[in-house]
Order: C-alpha cells, then structure tokens, then sequence
C-alpha cells in the first residue's frame, strides 16, 4: 500500500489522539505473565510485535515465526532456552535474520542452554531445546543492543539461583535495561544495578499483580514532530501517558522544548502545545539513551530548516532496516544535505523541501511514521505504507484525525 500524503493547509491542529500500549513494557510483561500467570495486564499493545509475542509464548514446539520484532526475538529465545521440555525453532523475517544474537546465545549457553544455530552462525534462526539452567553468573558485551541484557533480566527471577551479570563495555540504550529492572521490582522481584553488574535475586511466586501498561512513547514521537512542524497555538492531546515514565523515550517532552513543543501532564494525558518559532538554531543530542527516536528528530529537524548533529546511533545500523543509511537516501531525494557515519547523523540547515517525493520505508514503520509530519510542509508519498504495524498499527487513521489528507495511490 502507497500513500499520498497531500500537503496539509490548515495547519492549527486541535485534536486528543489515544495511543496503544507500549510495546517495550507489553513484550517485557507478556514474558512475565508466562513465568508468573497470577500478572493480569491492561492496556497492552495492540503492535503486531505485541501479538507475535503472545503467540510464541503460547508455543511448546516446532516453528516460532516472530517477524520483524527483535524483542520478541531475544526475550523468546531466553524463555524458551530456560523452560524445559519446550524445544523449538524459533525464527523470524529475512531481516531478522541479519540482525545479530551472538551475545545472547553465548551468555545463555553460559549458563546452560542448548541452543543451535540453524543457518549461519551468530543469526536467527535458533534450534533451542528447552533446559533448567544451572548458571547463575555471566558476563556479556553491553554496547551492541540493550535487549539481549532484558532478555536475560527477564527469566532471572525463574532461575534457581537468579542471576549476575557483569556488563563489559560501553552499555548502550540504558533506559531500556531500567524498564525491565523497573518492572521486575514491580512484581516484587529484588534487583540491583552498581557500577557495571546487575543482580536478580529468584523468586518462586508472584501473587495477583496488576500491571498498567503506559502508552508508547516512541509511537508519541510522531505527535511531537507534528506538533513542531505545525502553528504557533496549536495542541495535541495524548493518552495514556504519566509523568514519571519507564521509557526512556519520554525525553521526547524536553527535547521538544527546543522546537518550541511545551509539555504538560496531566490524569493519564499529555498535551503537547506549540508555543513559539523554534527556540533552538542548532540541535546537538546524544540519542544513545532513545535510539528510536533518532528518526523522527531527523526529520523534524528537516521539516523545519535547522542543522543538526545526532550521536550515540551507533546501534541504528542493527535495526529494522540500516536506519542510518536509509534516513541519509531518503532525506537526500528530498533536498537535504546530510552526512552520516557509524554512529551520527548531520545535517545542515536547509530552506527549501522537494514536492512528491515517494518516501521508501525498508520493512522499517519508523521511516514511515517518521516522515509522514512532513505533510504539514509539503505534499509526498510513502511507499509500502502498512509497516507501521510493526509497533503503531492504527497509526494512519489516527493521522486523518489531524486533518492530514492522506489517499491509497
Ligand atoms: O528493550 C527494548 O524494548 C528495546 C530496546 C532498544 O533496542 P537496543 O537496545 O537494541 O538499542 C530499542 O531500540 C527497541 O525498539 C526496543
Ligand atoms: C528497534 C525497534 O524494534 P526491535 O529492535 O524490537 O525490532 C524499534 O521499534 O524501533
């Protein structure tokens, strides 16, 4: 499915959007629930990486397919390798199968685990025969993807003994490490973090918890950019979301102060309100600690006619698609001078956007999601327009709400 997105005339929005549960907290608590079955779970995400979760934990053999969701990938390949008597295959998309899971592997068959590779050594696929694990200490490389060290967190309160482990290296999008820590405390789980080691005390029982998902922030990310790129006045209202948050993502509402996007929460909702002209010329972040956001702050950047210098993307090369390399094409065919090496992204200031261009998105929703703002700037197309499934599946009819004119070409 192609989309024109048609350039938007009225651009003082006014509009409340209610956005799906976070797909970082929902796969962490699906994973849970599996160990521990008295965690009941409300507004989980309705993401097809959500959903592929879900289905895999319902699995005792033969093929797992998880798609393009490496949270599923990693969280299930720790399940599976720690639950004996399940033995599975677990797969995914000819891109998750370029993505790497050496680390993991290698400190689950530390600790025990029978796990083969299929095809080529270092990738999914994974023949994993489920074991008790005996292990309880590993150490693992830290700054390749913060997911495999979830992964482990994860069943560590399920192993006998817990688990330590010893980060070695730079440790990258640490928030995410801090979600899971957060979420093992919440179910009453003992954990502790100092310096570079992470400890997981076991834990037989959890007794009735009920665990509230917050929306998606990376999925707010959008709104943000919309909201920047829109009049001086304008306000976006969207739930469910707190003011303390788990995700490292939710940054987003002080970053944006620099696009003159103020922030205020309130019960369960925030409202995002543009309140002046960009108050930043030149945007200097390091998004090591919310990588997903990288995209869209690209690309707003763009929209708006500011230089920027992005660091800390040295994990972007390993996701969805090379983010780095397709936000570097993709600006380009729309004008922009950008530069890009392994881990940072500049781009100078630009005054003007080329019209119609068709945006190609590489498997990867937060290419399309992230340069669909750009409608409130110029007219464009957005090839293969249904990957936002991945982690936003009601994301373009949430868009029309704006008024955005967007039509299946
Ligand atoms: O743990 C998680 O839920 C995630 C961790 C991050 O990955 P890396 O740790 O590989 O950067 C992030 O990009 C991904 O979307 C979700
Ligand atoms: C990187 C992402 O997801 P994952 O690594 O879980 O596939 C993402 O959603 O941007």
């Amino acid at each position: 499915m192609n989309l024109n997105l048609s350039l938007l005339q009225e651009k003082h929005i006014n509009q409340e959007i209610q956005i799906t549960g976070s797909k970082s907290e929902t796969n962490r608590l699906l994973l849970l629930q599996a160990l521990f079955p008295n965690i009941q779970i409300e507004n989980l995400s309705n993401s097809d990486d959500g959903s592929v979760m879900q289905l895999g934990l319902s699995k005792n053999s033969g093929m797992v397919d998880i798609h393009h969701a490496g949270t599923a990938m990693r969280f299930l390949t720790a399940y599976f390798a720690s639950q004996e008597g399940k033995n599975v295959v677990l797969t995914g998309s000819t891109r998750m199968k370029e993505r790497p899971i050496k680390v993991l592997v290698e400190a689950l068959r530390d600790l025990g685990a029978d796990i083969v590779y299929e095809n080529n050594e270092g990738y999914p696929p994974l023949r994993i025969s489920g074991k008790k694990l005996k292990g309880y200490k590993v150490s693992l490389p830290a700054n390749i993807s913060s997911q495999y060290i979830s992964a482990l967190l994860l069943i560590a309160p399920s192993l006998k003994y817990g688990l330590e482990l010893l980060l070695v290296g730079k440790i990258t999008s640490v928030p995410y490490i801090k979600m899971t820590l957060s979420l093992l405390e919440s179910i009453g789980a003992t954990t502790s973090f100092e310096g570079n080691t992470i400890k997981v005390e076991p834990k037989e029982r959890v007794g009735d918890t009920l665990m509230v998902v917050e929306s998606d922030w990376s999925s707010a990310s959008y709104f943000y950019s919309i909201a920047a790129l829109s009049d001086v006045g304008s306000q976006i209202k969207l739930g469910s979301y707190k003011a303390s948050s788990l995700q490292g993502d939710s940054v987003l509402s002080k970053l944006y102060e620099d696009f003159g996007v103020e922030t205020t929460f309130s019960e369960n909702q925030i409202t995002l309100t543009k309140t002046k002209e960009t108050a930043s010329a030149y945007i200097e972040y390091d998004l090591s600690n919310a990588p997903d956001t990288a995209q869209t702050i690209a690309v707003t950047c763009f929209g708006m006619g500011l230089g920027c210098h992005l660091t800390g993307l040295h994990t972007l090369p390993i996701k969805e698609t090379d983010r780095l390399d397709a936000l570097r094409v993709e600006l380009t065919k729309l004008g922009a001078e950008v530069d890009t090496d392994e881990n940072s992204l500049t781009l100078r200031p630009s005054n003007g956007i080329v019209e119609n261009v068709a945006i190609d998105t590489y498997n990867d929703h937060r290419m399309a999601m992230a340069f669909a703002p750009l409608a409130l700037r110029t007219s464009l197309f957005i090839n293969d327009a249904e990957v936002v499934s991945k982690s936003y599946p009601d994301f373009w009819n949430d868009l029309k709400t704006l008024g955005i004119n967007i039509k299946e070409v």
